[in-house]
Formats: C-alpha cells, sequence, structure tokens
C-alpha cells in the first residue's frame, strides 16, 4: 500500500541482500518506523513481540526468518533449530506452521551449499504469492460488497470489522481489508466501524491508521459497540480475519470475534471472513477444542501507550492489585458465518466446500 506516495509491502529483503526489513508495528500510529532483522533471533523476537504480527505476515517473517538462518549457518542442527525457534515464537496462527513446513520441505533436500540462496528466493515467493492471494481475496470480496452497496442508493455500505486483518497483517492488501479497498477504489461508497481491539487496540493503531491514509472512511469504536450499531440498522456486513480455520470451518481469530458473531446472527447480518488458504488448518476440526488460544501478558491490559503532544507516553490503567486475564484469541464456530471469502472464491463455512478448496 502507499504511504505519503510511496508504495510499501510490511516485509521486504534489503538489497544488500543479507538482512530484511519490516515495518515496527509496535510504535504504530504514532510512529512509522522500520526495523532491520540481520539473524533468525531478529525475526524470532520480531514475531513474538508483535513487532509484526497477523497469520500471513507472521508466516512471511518466518520465511525469512530461516533465510537468515540459513546464511548464518546451512547445516541440518542450525536448519532445524530454526525451525524451532521460529515455531516456539506464537501458538495460534497456522500460518507460522506452515510457512515453517513450506522452508523446512524446500532446504532439507538440497545440499548445504545451496540453501541460503534457495531460501532467500523461497521466502520472496512466500511475499510475493500473500500479495497475490489477498489481492485475489480483495477482488472476491468486491462483488459482495458491491451486492449489498446495489440496495443502499447512494448511501455508505457500512462494515464493521474487528482487530486488523489489513495490509499490515499481512505483505499487502490485507485480508479483510482488500475487499474494502477494492470497493472504495472502484468508487462504491463505504463506511467502516473499527473495533479499537483491547488490548493492543490492533483496530485503533493500525486498521485506523491504514483506512486513514488510504482515505477510506471510518470511526473507531469501543469493542462493546457493534452489537448496538448492529440492533439500530447501522452494520450491512461484518468482515473479519483468521489467524486459524478448521477443516470444518470453525475460525479462529482475535478475542472478541465470536461476540461480534453472536450479535450478527441474532440481527440477521451477514457474517464474513477473509482468508487465504494457507490459513485452514485440515488437521483440526473442533476448534473450540483444539486451536490453541495464546495466553499474553497480563501488562497488555494493564498499560496502554499515548501520545502527549509529541511525547508518547505508557500509563497503567488498573488498580494496584488487581489481576488481568488476557486470552488472545477466541473461536466462532462455523454455524456462525455466514461465508469464508478465499483467493479461490466464496464459499460457505463448511467441511465439504473447504475439502473441495483443495
Ligand atoms: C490476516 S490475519 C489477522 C489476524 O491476526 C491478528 O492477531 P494478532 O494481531 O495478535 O497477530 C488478528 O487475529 C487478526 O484478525
Amino acid at each position: 500500500m502507499k504511504v505519503d506516495g510511496r508504495a510499501y509491502r510490511t516485509i521486504w529483503p534489503d538489497p544488500d541482500g543479507e538482512s530484511v526489513i519490516i515495518l515496527d508495528q509496535t510504535l504504530f500510529p504514532h510512529r512509522f518506523e522500520t526495523a532491520r532483522l540481520t539473524v533468525v533471533e531478529d525475526a524470532a523476537r520480531a514475531i513474538s513481540d508483535m513487532l509484526v504480527r497477523g497469520a500471513p505476515l507472521i508466516g512471511a517473517t518466518a520465511a525469512y526468518g530461516m533465510a537468515l538462518a540459513m546464511r548464518a549457518d546451512a547445516s541440518d542442527t542450525a536448519l532445524a533449530k530454526a525451525y524451532e525457534q521460529l515455531h516456539a515464537t506464537r501458538p495460534t496462527a497456522i500460518n507460522l506452521r506452515w510457512a515453517l513446513d513450506r522452508m523446512h520441505a524446500v532446504l532439507r533436500p538440497l545440499p548445504q551449499g545451496d540453501r541460503a540462496e534457495a531460501a532467500w528466493e523461497e521466502a520472496a515467493r512466500v511475499c510475493d504469492e500473500d500479495v497475490a492471494i489477498n489481492s485475489a481475496i480483495g477482488d472476491n470480496g468486491l462483488a459482495i460488497i458491491r451486492d449489498i452497496a446495489a440496495k443502499k442508493g447512494s448511501a455508505p455500505v457500512n462494515i464493521l470489522t474487528h482487530c486488523n486483518a489489513g495490509w499490515l497483517a499481512t505483505v499487502d492488501w490485507g485480508t479483510a481489508t482488500a475487499p474494502i479497498y477494492k470497493a472504495h477504489d472502484a468508487g462504491i461508497p463505504v463506511h467502516v466501524w473499527v473495533d479499537e481491539t483491547r488490548p493492543r487496540n490492533q483496530g485503533a493503531f493500525l486498521t485506523a491508521w491504514e483506512l486513514g491514509r488510504h482515505g477510506v472512511p471510518h470511526t473507531v469504536i469501543v469493542d462493546n459497540a457493534g452489537g448496538h450499531l448492529m440492533q439500530h440498522g447501522d452494520v450491512d456486513m461484518v468482515i473479519v480475519g483468521t489467524d486459524r480455520t478448521t477443516a470444518r470451518g470453525d475460525v479462529c481469530n482475535k478475542i472478541g470475534t465470536y461476540l461480534k458473531a453472536l450479535a450478527a446472527k441474532d440481527n440477521g447480518i451477514p457474517f464474513y471472513v477473509a482468508l487465504p488458504t494457507p490459513t485452514i488448518d485440515h488437521r483440526v476440526h473442533d476448534g473450540i477444542a483444539e486451536i490453541p488460544i495464546e495466553d499474553r501478558s497480563q501488562d497488555e491490559v494493564r498499560f496502554i501507550s499515548g501520545r502527549s503532544g509529541e511525547a508518547v507516553t505508557r500509563v497503567d490503567l488498573l488498580p494496584p492489585g488487581s489481576a488481568a486475564a488476557n486470552p488472545s484469541f477466541d473461536v466462532t464456530p462455523a454455524r456462525l458465518v455466514t461465508a469464508l471469502v478465499t483467493e479461490k472464491g466464496v464459499i460457505p463455512a463448511t467441511a465439504e466446500a473447504i475439502a473441495a478448496l483443495s
């Protein structure tokens, strides 16, 4: 996407061929800065500390993490160690394992001397494919927005989204935001209700920033406002991303997604999930029982950062001694999902439709 007239991806290889550049998303929305990854440990820390986040971008970063590891030491031992180091960063997004398995399948059979270059090239392919996949998701989701717009006259299509499944969660375009960008660029009036998405505020800090930079009308709302807006006819559709969708269509996504799906069902509002097919985990069926839900630090609930003038400060929100719980994802059962918007088409959230994709 363009930022101040310059095209960006969220991750790219430095022309020196020795390092990788990422956007440091922990600094958004107040600072737009890059960070350099030079060793596999840098990539692992970038994922675990959420300098990069979002299932497809986690996968892309892990792919380049393997490439950085092979530049330093292309031995079988180093390959296995890099896989484990990166796999241990975050448990929920399946794209991490998908990317690591893909890199390992390419690298393991190669002579050690060929691994560094092959890893660099494969990581670049992972990124390029992600951009193409998300653009296709955008095209498929655009048709949904266009159909709703046809019934709205000149009024905007009101879309609610949760967390950030935008271009900042991928290499480019985003998943849930790709149809929004395509609709906006096609001249279809849209307005986005942006869930702030406590506690890390990916909606307020990332989605609002993205949409603002692209000129897409949007309103940030507290996470608990969505149901009220749906009851009052202010939401035409919900579209979210996912970190892992099961073989039967259960959708794991940022904490709070399930509550939006319940409210949408209760109000007869379509609830779409945008996902690239690598985000489908064909090995699991029951999302609630089988998907590991990341528990992150309670400090993410306790502290929040904000800008005061030019200074960015961090404050403690809770009374001393109050504990906080911070499950980072929840699972929306397939029965609450209207359809899955993939790069291969829009399909029902059923085992049969998902099986037919592959
Ligand atoms: C397109 S995947 C985006 C997905 O990832 C986010 O989680 P996190 O920011 O913790 O990596 C959130 O669940 C988004 O929907």
